[in-house]
Parts: C-alpha cells; structure tokens; sequence
C-alpha cells in the first residue's frame, strides 16, 4: 500500500493517460503499437494536476487584470489573489508573511537576485564564498561569478564517495572571511539531503550569510525555514505541480528591507521624481514592471493541491519510490548508482550501466513509453567528480507508482542486453 492514494491523484493528470511512441503524435490518433506513458523525470519539472489548469482557465477567463489595484473591479480582484498568494508561499515555507517573498520567474533568477542585489555590494577582495561539489548551476555558476566579479574567492564543500557533504571539510572552509554559503537542500543529481541547518549554523558562528536552494526539496518534503534559519531560500513553481515562470526568494525581511533592487522600473517605486526615486516596500521592491500573475495564483493553487495531499505523506511516498528503485537497480551488477543508500535518499536516482552512454539508455526508455532525463542535470562539476559525463536519472513525484519502476528496470534490463 501506499501512503497517498495515487490512483485518485493520477485521475487529477490526464497528462498521464498520455500514450508515446509509434504513430501517435497526439492524443486521440492512430494509437496502434504505442504505450502507455511512464513520467519519470519530476526532477526537471513535474506535471500540472486539473485543479491548477483550471485555475489558470479561470483567471484568463474570468478576471485578468494587470495588478497594484487598479482603479476598477477586475483589477482589484486580480490584485488581492496575487498578493494573497504571497501569504500562502509565505504560510507553506514557515515565512514570517509575503514581505519576505518574492516571485521571481524561476529558483535560477532567485539566486541571481542575491548575486546582484547583494553579493556584488556586500563581497569584495579577501572575502571567500563557499559553495558545494553537488551545486546545480543555478547557484554554482552564480556565485562562481560574482566571486570572480568581486576579487572573492570561490570554495567547494567535498562530496564523499557515497554522495554525501564532507562536513569536516565544510568546518574547514567556513571561516571568519567567508561572506556568503551556498548549498542546495536536496541535490537534484545524487538525491542527498544536506544538513542544512548545521551549514546554517556554521555560517552564522563567522558572521556569514547562508542561502539554500530548495529546488528539491520545497515540491516533495515539509520545509520551515524556520528550523534551519536561512538567510535566502529559494525554489520553483513547475516542480510542485505548478507552472512555469514562477519561482520564489524567501529572504529574511531585514537583508532584504537593506538591499538595493537590480531591475527598476514600475510597480517597485513608491515616487518618482526626475532627480531621485523611492523604493515600494517589501516584497514589490523587487518586482519590476508586469509581475508573474497568473503564474503566483496558479502556484497558490498548487501549494493548496499539495497541502490536501499532505506533504509528510508526499515525502513518505517517494521515500518508498527511491528504495523500491535502488534496490530494483541494484539488482543488476553492471549498474553504477550514485548518491546516500536507497533509504537515505529523496525522490530520485542517478546511475549508469556500463557500457551503454545515458543518452542511448533514455532513447531506448523512450520507446518503452518511460521518460527520465539524461546528461549532467547541469550539475557538470559534480559529474567530473564522479568521473562520469553524463548520468541516467529517474525521479518521482505523487502520482509514481512501483509498476512504473518495473517498466523504467524492464527498459533498462532491454537496454543492457542490446548493448551487452
Ligand atoms: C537543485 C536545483 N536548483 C536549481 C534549479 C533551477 O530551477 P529552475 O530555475 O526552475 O530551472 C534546479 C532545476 N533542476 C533541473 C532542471 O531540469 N533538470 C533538473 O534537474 C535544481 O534541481
């Protein structure tokens, strides 16, 4: 049994009802010698239940308006879900309420605000950032440049040989001119949950700042920032069965309150004259021009459907999912997986099968109907160190079930025999 009732879920995904291969390009045509879809590449992004197409419908259809409450009724209306779904990001993340929370259009932009609206004025000669081996380049590169824009030096906590931080090594590189760690929560190639909240306190004791990217943890585990106190957090809407183009910057109230915005135009002034200009208050400080509307009442929809699902119970299935992978995986002793034990892992395994290039083991999964992704999961340092260019990577969400496993391992098992 599983802890979430995912027949009831999938019927929410007509998505997955999708059939792939042979001739049928779209639903409803020529489906002879096609399969059933099998989604298993929640990682990249995850699928988008009814409840939030439909509130997305219901926008466009019923009250679209540009928003900061316009002078009419539309306007109003638009302006209070956009705003109010500030407070509900603000509600699911342990948020003290919205004037920490800022939309962005993605986690990347997210981390890039920081770089720009902070780091490039707060870092300078002498100072060290440290960041991890596992680090998406979402923050990796980012704080890779800003340390080279600002004279700073950059450090990389190790990844041990069974995927997870050296910690001893991270004592060693937080030091008393370290200014900002940057460490992702769950590592989206290798399925390790970080100590988060031991990096936030190793930061602080140097009078650091921490920012943690919750790409992956924020859709598939309960978060409160308020257990491990981090400076930034960030994450995304299309991973947590919402859409594309929102993500979200959880920054304490007082940096942020302090920081400068780096894209100016309307909707985050206050007074303009031609001399000078007065910030609007948190969070529309940092949201220039036309904001992400529709995309933060969708996303407010989503945290809703994932909420009504529960989130211990949404961790405590992919927990099952990872195992019951890692083990079917392991079956086979020409299989590499990397990453913790399939007991200590999130939502998702990486590996590869000797002899048999990622790309060519997801082409044949794709003719078995089975979607993951294959490459570095722009995590190409992290790669290097494991000594591989490319890895396969199935990852899980809600609606995954063990039977879909078993097609992703039959893939797999055609895949080895073909290329044996
Ligand atoms: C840990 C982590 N951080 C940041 C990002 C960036 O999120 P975005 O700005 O919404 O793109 C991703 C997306 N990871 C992946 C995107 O596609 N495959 C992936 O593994 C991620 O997994």
């Amino acid at each position: 049994p599983y802890p979430l009732d995912v027949e009831a879920i999938r019927a929410d995904f007509p998505i997955l009802d999708r059939k792939v291969g042979g001739d049928a390009t779209v639903p409803g045509e020529d489906e002879d010698d096609t399969t059933p879809l099998v989604y298993l590449d929640n990682a990249a992004t995850s699928q988008t239940p009814d409840q939030v197409v439909d509130t997305i419908a219901d926008y466009y259809r019923s009250y679209n308006s540009n928003v900061h409450r316009g002078i009419h009724q539309l306007s109003q209306e638009a302006s209070v879900a956009y705003e109010e779904a500030h407070d509900r990001v603000a509600e699911f993340v342990g948020a003290a309420g919205r004037e920490e929370i800022v939309f962005t259009k993605n986690a990347t932009e997210a981390e890039n605000l920081v770089a720009y609206a902070w780091g490039l004025n707060e870092i300078g000669p002498g100072d060290n950032v440290v960041l991890t081996q596992m680090e998406h380049h979402a923050s990796l590169v980012t704080w890779q440049q800003t340390a080279r824009k600002t004279g700073a030096e950059a450090r990389f906590i190790r990844v041990t040989d069974d995927g997870r931080l050296d910690m001893d090594h991270a004592r060693e590189l937080i030091d008393e001119d370290t200014a900002m760690v940057s460490a992702v929560h769950v590592s989206n190639t290798l399925g390790t949950v970080n100590p988060v909240a031991e990096l936030a306190d190793l930061a602080h004791d140097h009078d650091a700042l921490i920012f943690v990217d919750g790409a992956q943890s924020v859709p598939h585990m309960p978060v409160d920032v308020r257990e491990f106190d981090p400076d930034f957090f960030a994450f995304s809407g299309h991973k947590m069965c919402g859409p594309t183009g929102i993500g979200v910057l959880y920054g304490k109230e007082r940096l942020l309150e302090e920081m400068e915005p780096y894209l100016y135009g309307g909707s985050m002034i206050r007074k303009v004259t031609f001399e000078e200009t007065q910030w609007e208050d948190l969070p529309w400080k940092f949201e220039a021009g036309t904001p992400v509307i529709e995309q933060g009442i969708a996303l407010h929809a989503a945290i809703d459907y994932l909420e009504d699902v529960g989130m211990e119970r949404v961790h405590e299935h992919e927990s099952l999912l990872a195992r019951y992978a890692y083990d079917r995986l392991s079956e086979f002793d020409d299989i590499e997986i990397y990453g913790p034990p399939g007991d200590e892992r999130a939502g998702l395994v990486s590996f590869n099968v000797d002899g048999v290039h990622a790309h060519d083991l997801s082409s044949i999964l794709n003719e078995h109907g089975v979607a993951i992704r294959a490459g570095d999961h722009c995590t190409q340092p992290l790669h290097d160190v494991l000594g591989a260019a490319a890895s396969a990577r199935a990852s899980f969400y809600v609606y995954n079930t063990r039977e879909e496993i078993d097609a992703l391992v039959e893939g797999v098992d055609d895949a080895r025999q073909l290329f044996a």
